[in-house]
């Protein structure tokens, strides 16, 4: 579980938000979404300690990781892994290559194990007898899959995704969904997701937090956003080319 505690957050006179507060269960995918600017990356990066904050805590296992020390933090950055907007892949490596980058690194597994292990993560994304393809010649859809097989080579506790769907057709964009699913399901990952895709949000958010006027507008579930009568939550959702079903 992740607690959100009164976050506030600046950037010298730029308030970004005042004081943000909602908790992400275990197992949960949860989807912050809000329009352009109001702090979607920014909160992202708080949630692993990439970024600080001007006050507040984010807790993880009863411990605020803004007071961790320097290996307490490298260790509670493991537990996480990110899904990169553009999927950031190394293009000098092949695509088995990519997916192993985290294990030649971060684990003291034998080259057989990791070999098992990345063709395992190609299996689960579909992608099974790809990995000696240069990621160059890649599709976008298929990049996003090697990109989200290599951000879960490590079994994270935590998986953030950064626009999954951006840029792709509508046909991919529905894969990616499925996939985000299954890997919550299959894998029992804890999903943040900040995206502009309302459709994706529907099909794949257990819970949506919406930020707006420097703060958190609305936070709930999936089933209550649909109902919901908050006029700003509204029109952002009719502008995403989206009715809420009434
Ligand atoms: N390192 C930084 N230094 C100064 N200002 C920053 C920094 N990072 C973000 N900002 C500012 O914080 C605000 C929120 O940025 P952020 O990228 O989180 O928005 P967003 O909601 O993710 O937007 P988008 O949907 O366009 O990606 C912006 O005004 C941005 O300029």
């Amino acid at each position: 579980m992740i607690e959100i505690r009164n976050l506030k957050k600046s950037f010298g006179s730029n308030l970004i938000w005042e004081d943000i507060s909602f908790s992400i269960e275990g197992g949960e995918t949860v989807a912050i979404i809000g329009r352009s600017g109001c702090g979607k990356s920014v909160l992202m990066k708080h949630l692993n300690a990439l970024m600080y904050p001007d006050s507040g805590e984010v807790i993880i296992d009863g411990k605020n990781i803004f007071d961790l020390e320097y290996l307490e933090l490298r260790k509670m950055r493991q537990r996480f892994g990110v899904l990169f907007q553009g999927s950031a892949l190394f293009d000098s490596l092949n695509t088995f290559e990519n997916i192993a980058f985290p294990l030649q690194y971060f684990s003291d597994l034998d080259q057989q194990s990791i070999k098992k292990k990345v063709e395992e993560a190609l299996k689960m994304v579909n992608l099974e007898g790809t990995g000696d393809r240069s990621t160059a010649e890649l599709s976008g859809g298929m990049r996003r899959r090697v990109a989200l097989a290599r951000a879960t080579i490590l079994q994270p506790d935590f998986l953030i995704y950064d626009e999954p769907t951006s840029g792709l057709d509508p046909q991919t964009s529905e894969e990616i969904n499925q996939l985000i699913i299954s890997m919550a399901e299959n894998l029992s990952i804890t999903s943040i997701v900040v995206t502009h895709d309302i459709h994706s949000v529907l099909k794949i958010a257990d819970t949506v937090a919406f930020l707006e006027d420097k703060g958190l507008c609305w936070y709930g579930s999936i089933e209550k956003m649909q109902e919901s009568n908050n006029q700003q939550l509204l029109d952002f959702v009719t502008a995403s080319e989206y009715q809420i079903r009434r």
